[in-house]
C-alpha cells in the first residue's frame, strides 16, 4: 500500500478519501531536517502553508509522486525541483476563494470601523465611543492589485456595497475587468487614486516587494492597505514606517514574510492603525472540507495511476480536456515510443500532427504525451507527464506541432514523424470507439493494427512466398504470432509487414530475417 504523509493540519474528509487508497500517516510540525530523514517512505506528501517543501526535501523523497497543496499558493514548494525529478505537485484552484475573499472584506471593514481595537476596549471594561470614529466604503475608491479568482469576487462584493473600482493585473485584458465593472489600470495609477488597495497576486520573485518603499510612498495619506495575499509582497518595513509616520492611514495583513511572524517584527509595534491575522483567510469549516476533498482526490488518483486535474507543473493540461482526451493521451504515448525505436532511438525531431476532430482540441497534453512516449525507452520510468518537456528540450529534441483538420479517415488521428538515427520514420493512429488504440500507418503504408508488448516491422518487396518465409522463421525460434498485417500502396511494389508477436524476439533473428531475399529493413518495437 502506498504511503501518504500529510505533514500540516488537514480537514478529516481528506484523510478518509487518502485511506481508501493509502497508508496516511498525519504528523504535523516536523523540522526540515525530520522531514528530509523521513520522506524517502513516502509516495505522496500533502501540505498547507506550513511546511516548506525545498529542494533537500524533494531530492530525498525517492518514491514521491505527488505533492498536494490543500490551498492555492504553491510559492512553500520548490516547484522547478519537483518538474526536475518528475513529481506532479497540484493545488485547489478554487477551494478557499470565498474564505479568502471574504477575509479580506472582513478586514477592509474592520480596519475603517476599528473593529479589534474597540472590540478589546469594551471587553477591559470601557465604553469609548468617541475614540473609534470610523470611515465609510461607500462611494470610495478601491484598487484591487491582481484581478483572478479571489479578486473577482472582492470586485462583486466591493461594487454591492457602492466603491468604485480600479485593478491591476497585466495579465487580463481590458474587456474581463470592464465586466467586472473594474477600470484597468497602471499600478502607479492605482495606488495613487485608491482609498483601499487590496493585494490578490501570487508570491512569485516578480511580485517580492512589489509595494515597496517607493509605491507606498505614492497612496494617499488617507489610503489603506489589504494583504490577504502572500508575506513578502509588502515589504514590511516600509510599510510600518508610512504608517507610524502618517504617510498612509493604516493597514490589514493576515499574511506575513516569515511565518509565524518574529516576535520583534515592526510590524507588531504599529500600534492602533494596522489589524493583523494570523494567515487565516482559508480557515473557514467550508473551504478546509474543499481543500481537503479537492486535493486528497487527486492525490488518489494519481496513487492510482491517473491523471490529476489541477496540476500545476504539468504544462497546459486543462482538467475539462483531461477525459476527452484521455484515450488519445495513450494513443500518443504509443506512437512516440514506437517512431523513436523506428528511427533508432536518438531522436532529434519529432513533428506531432493532430488531425480530423482531434485537431481542434488542446495539443499541449497531447504532445507531452508523445515526448513521454519518446523519451521512455531511454529514461523508462524517470520520465512521466510532469519532466517530459523539459527532458526533450535538454536532449536538443527540435518538437513541431502542426493541425490538419480535414483529415478525416477516423474521427481524430495522430500522426508522428521522428528523425533518428535510423533515419525518419513515421506512425499514424486513431482510436477507434470508447477507447481503442489502432496502429493506422507505419512510413506511409495503411495498416490496421491493436498495438502489442512484442512487434515486428518489416519493410520489403510485395511478392509472393516472403510473408510464409518469415512466418517460418519465426517458428523455428518458437515465436508465436498473434496477428499479422500487410500495407502497401501498390501491388509488387514496397510494403511493410507488421508482426504481433506472443514473445519477445531473441537474439540474432533479426539478422536472419534480414537476410529474407526481398526484405529491405526489420525492426522490433517492444511497447
Ligand atoms: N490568505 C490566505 O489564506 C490565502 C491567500 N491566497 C493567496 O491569494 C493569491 C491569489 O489567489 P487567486 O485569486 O485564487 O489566484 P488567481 O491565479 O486566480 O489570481 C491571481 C491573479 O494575479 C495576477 N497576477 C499575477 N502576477 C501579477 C503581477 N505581477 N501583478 C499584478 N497581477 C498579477 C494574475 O494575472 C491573476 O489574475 C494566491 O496566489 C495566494 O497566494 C489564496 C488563498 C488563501
Ligand atoms: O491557499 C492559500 O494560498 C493559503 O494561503 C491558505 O493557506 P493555509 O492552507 O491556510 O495554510
Amino acid at each position: 500500500m502506498p504511503k501518504v504523509l500529510v505533514s500540516d493540519p488537514i480537514d478529516q474528509a481528506g484523510i478518509d478519501i487518502l485511506s481508501q487508497v493509502a497508508q496516511v500517516d498525519v504528523n504535523t510540525g516536523l523540522s526540515a531536517a525530520e522531514l528530509v530523514r523521513i520522506i524517502p517512505e513516502y509516495d505522496a506528501l500533502m501540505i498547507r502553508s506550513g511546511t516548506q517543501v525545498t529542494k533537500e526535501i524533494i531530492e530525498a523523497g525517492n518514491l514521491l509522486k505527488i505533492i498536494g497543496r490543500a490551498g492555492v499558493g504553491v510559492d512553500n514548494v520548490d516547484v522547478p525541483a519537483a518538474t526536475r525529478k518528475g513529481i506532479v505537485v497540484v493545488n485547489s484552484p478554487e477551494g478557499n476563494t470565498i474564505a479568502a475573499a471574504e477575509h479580506a472584506i472582513a478586514m477592509m471593514l474592520s480596519m475603517s470601523r476599528h473593529i479589534p481595537e474597540a472590540n478589546a476596549s469594551v471587553k477591559s471594561g470601557k465604553w469609548e465611543r468617541n475614540r473609534f470614529i470610523g470611515v465609510e466604503v461607500y462611494k470610495k475608491t478601491l484598487g484591487i492589485v491582481g484581478l483572478g479568482k479571489i479578486g473577482s469576487h472582492f470586485a462583486a462584493s466591493a461594487k454591492a456595497m457602492g466603491m468604485k473600482l480600479l485593478a491591476y493585473d497585466p495579465f487580463i485584458s481590458a474587456e474581463r475587468a470592464e465586466q467586472l465593472g473594474c477600470r484597468l489600470v497602471e499600478l502607479e495609477l492605482l495606488m495613487r487614486e485608491s482609498d483601499y488597495i487590496t493585494l490578490h497576486i501570487p508570491k512569485t520573485p516578480e511580485t517580492k516587494h512589489l509595494i515597496n518603499a517607493e509605491v507606498l510612498s505614492k497612496m494617499k495619506p488617507t489610503a489603506r492597505i489589504i494583504n490577504c495575499a502572500r508575506g513578502g509582497i509588502i515589504d514590511e518595513a516600509a510599510l510600518a514606517e508610512a504608517i507610524k509616520e502618517g504617510k498612509i492611514a493604516g493597514a490589514a495583513i493576515d499574511v506575513y514574510e516569515h511565518e509565524p511572524l518574529e516576535a520583534d517584527s515592526p510590524l507588531r509595534s504599529v500600534g492602533q492603525n494596522i489589524v493583523l491575522t494570523p494567515h487565516l483567510g482559508a480557515s473557514t469549516a467550508e473551504a478546509q472540507v474543499n481543500v481537503a476533498i479537492d486535493v486528497a482526490e487527486q492525490i488518489r488518483d494519481v496513487l492510482l495511476g491517473l491523471p490529476a486535474r489541477s496540476a500545476v507543473n504539468i504544462p497546459g493540461i486543462f482538467p475539462d480536456s483531461i477525459e476527452k482526451l484521455k484515450p488519445y493521451l495513450q494513443l500518443a504515448e504509443t506512437l512516440g515510443n514506437l517512431v523513436s525505436q523506428l528511427a533508432g532511438g536518438r531522436v532529434d525531431y519529432l513533428n506531432v500532427q493532430l488531425q480530423g476532430e482531434l485537431a481542434n482540441n488542446q495539443s499541449q497534453p497531447v504532445v507531452v504525451a508523445a515526448l513521454k512516449g519518446l523519451l521512455s525507452q531511454a529514461l523508462r520510468e524517470r520520465v512521466n507527464y510532469v519532466n517530459a518537456s523539459i527532458e526533450a528540450k535538454e536532449r536538443g529534441i527540435r518538437v513541431v506541432e502542426t493541425r490538419d483538420a480535414s483529415i478525416r479517415d477516423y474521427t481524430g488521428s495522430l500522426h508522428l514523424m521522428a528523425k533518428g538515427t535510423l533515419g525518419e520514420h513515421t506512425v499514424t493512429g486513431a482510436v477507434l470507439g470508447e477507447n481503442e488504440i489502432r496502429i493506422t500507418s507505419v512510413d506511409d503504408f495503411p495498416v490496421n493494427v491493436s498495438p502489442t508488448h512484442h512487434m515486428l516491422f518489416t519493410l520489403h518487396r510485395d511478392m509472393p512466398g516472403i510473408i510464409g518465409k518469415i512466418g517460418s522463421q519465426l517458428g523455428s525460434f518458437n515465436v508465436n504470432i498473434a496477428s499479422m498485417q500487410v500495407g502497401r500502396k501498390i501491388v509488387r511494389g514496397d510494403a511493410v509487414m507488421v508482426l504481433s508477436l506472443d514473445d519477445p524476439l531473441p537474439e540474432g533473428i533479426l539478422a536472419e530475417i534480414i537476410k529474407v531475399p526481398g526484405i529491405r529493413d526489420a525492426y522490433t518495437v517492444n511497447l
